[in-house]
């Protein structure tokens, strides 16, 4: 009789623990945060408990993509994105301003689209000052773990110590030829499709193949079909993560997407096991550890045991750059082709530059100092990566109470930055910010924009992209190696509708892997 009543006193204090830790995360701890940022003068569109603003957001997507979808006829498609793309953000824009406060379920983020209130907010915080939103942390877990992106404090010292080097000079000029390689493989297939008589070709999905072959080879020694299952895998998750109907930030979402989130969790331990069998592989293999690529880094010991990783952290590291080292760089290719298909006077002038700078028979090696010369292709990257930002949004999560403009920013407060905006703002590059004009970046690294925060494709300050110099020279090489055999138009059966997965995709929602920019190409060189 005892042991019964013993049993339901535990049941009721598990109970009541359970109700109050509840109550803590869904009404007083967010209630708490409001109230704060509040009194410091943070306004935003009043949330609902426990959805905050999501219902708002999903609405405001939905009737975007019914609107904004247009077919390929050139003159409609249109780079005035930001409205597509966010079109929650772009209504609350209208009325709040370019800083104001929403809520993903129960958690309050500060969105910011002002350049100079980004810098006010980022001055004196080192790379290891910043955090990273909780809730995006726990959520990407499975694809992030506690890699470079996610890492904070001293450990993401210690990590951004040993990665850095992979991406230096030397390092980088030992990859250039596997990835001509992999590039020459992908266009002998497209020139297959071109003499079927069948011109149209699946760019992204080609690009990407590319890009995660070449971070495959270069970055881990892995040959692609290794490397081709741990993608497959990733993006399967990525697709899980980031679908719309997710209600991140909501408590215990988990719990109402049980089936994805045991699909999730299992394809992370697939992707786990398979980086472990890579890792082991290659320690076991007579070069092991000591190759000077980014896996032969990150396994060598170091002088002491300080910046070794273990297990657990080098799979995480893996993961990080397999995805991070393919998706974006594919996705600014990507986007530029979209764009020189729409101006053809600039895939003339991108190959009278190769021509002198490189030359056009064949015979001159691409390398890593001559692609640094390509400068015009440099505008174009960049304007493309403005327009088509393959980052579409920062976050940010404060470690420390700040003063920005007489309002306080608690600690804990997520910060979401919004990159579209400040790329598509008429007061930062005029009343052309929707056209693609390359040469704004011919005398200005930063393409005129009026402040120097408003152009942030690969971030800012201690946390700005490790990988950015890798992919320019990795953009240069296919792009010139593209260029030098075909040009491009735009597909009859292109849609023009991007969209942020994440990553700035071309189409919205990725339900199959079916959804490619379509691009017709015609054979120039032969
Ligand atoms: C066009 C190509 C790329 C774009 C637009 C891009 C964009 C970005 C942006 C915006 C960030 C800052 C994120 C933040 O502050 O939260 C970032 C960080 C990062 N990127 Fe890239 N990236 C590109 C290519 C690459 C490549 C090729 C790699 C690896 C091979 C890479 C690996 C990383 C990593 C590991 C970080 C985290 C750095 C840190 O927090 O210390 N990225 N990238």
């Amino acid at each position: 009789m005892s042991s019964v009543i013993g049993l339901i006193v535990v049941l009721v204090v598990v109970v009541v623990l359970f109700v109050l830790r509840a109550l803590h995360l869904c009404w007083l701890s967010p209630l708490r945060a409001y109230n704060e940022l509040k009194r410091n003068g943070f306004d935003g569109p009043p949330p609902s408990f426990p959805l905050g603003n999501l219902r708002d957001m999903a609405k405001k997507k939905t009737t975007s993509i019914t609107i904004k979808t247009t077919s390929a006829t050139n003159s409609m498609i249109t780079h005035d994105i930001h409205s597509s793309v966010f079109p929650y953000f772009a209504s609350w824009s209208k009325s709040y301003g370019k800083v104001f406060m929403y809520w993903l379920g129960t958690e309050p983020f500060v969105y910011i689209a002002e350049p100079e209130f980004l810098k006010q907010v980022g001055s004196g915080i080192l790379g290891k000052g910043w955090g990273k939103p909780n809730v995006f942390k726990k959520d990407r877990k499975p694809m992030f773990g506690n890699g470079l992106v996610m890492v904070e404090g001293d450990d993401w010292v210690r990590h951004r110590r040993v990665i850095t080097p992979a991406f230096s000079p030397a390092n980088l000029k030992a990859m250039v030829d596997l990835m001509v390689d992999s590039t020459t493989k992908m266009l002998d297939q497209w020139s297959k499709l071109v003499e079927s008589g069948d011109p149209e070709i699946e760019v992204e999905n080609s690009l990407i193949t590319t890009a995660a072959e070449i971070i495959a080879r270069t970055s881990f020694g892995i040959d692609s079909d290794d490397g081709k299952e741990v993608f497959d895998k990733l993006r399967e998750m990525q697709r899980m993560l980031f679908q719309s109907h997710r209600m991140v930030g909501v408590p215990y979402n988990k719990l109402m997407h049980l089936k994805q989130t045991m699909e999730t969790r299992r394809l992370g331990k697939e992707i786990d096991s398979l980086l472990e069998s890579i890792i082991d592989s290659r320690k076991a293999s007579k070069s092991g550890g000591s190759r000077q690529d980014l896996l032969g880094l990150l396994m060598a010991d170091g002088k002491s045991n300080v910046n070794k990783f273990t297990t657990t952290e080098l799979v995480d590291e893996c993961k990080t750059f397999f995805f991070g080292g393919q998706e974006t760089t594919a996705l600014a290719l990507t986007w530029t082709l979209l764009l020189l298909a729409l101006h053809p006077e600039w895939q003339r002038t991108l190959r009278e530059e190769i021509k002198q700078v490189i030359g056009d028979d064949g015979h001159h090696l691409l390398d890593y100092n001559t692609i640094s010369r390509l400068k015009k292709m440099g505008w174009v990257m960049n304007e493309a990566l403005r327009l088509y930002s393959p980052a579409p949004n920062i976050q940010r999560q404060t470690r420390e109470e700040i003063r920005v403009s007489g309002k306080t920013i608690p600690i804990g407060t997520n910060l979401w930055i919004d990159v579209v905006s400040m790329h598509h703002d008429p007061e930062l590059w005029g009343s052309d910010v929707n056209e693609f004009k390359p040469e704004r970046f011919k005398d200005d690294v930063n393409g005129e924009c009026k402040h120097k925060m408003g152009f942030l494709p690969f971030g800012f300050g201690g946390r700005m992209c490790v990988g950015r110099n890798l992919s320019t020279m990795e953009y240069k090489i296919v792009l010139t190696l593209m260029l030098r055999r075909f040009s491009f138009e735009v597909s009859p059966n292109y849609s023009h509708s991007p969209t942020s997965l994440l990553s700035l995709r071309p189409v919205y929602e990725l339900l199959s892997s079916l959804f490619y920019l379509l691009i017709t190409s015609k054979l120039v060189f032969t």
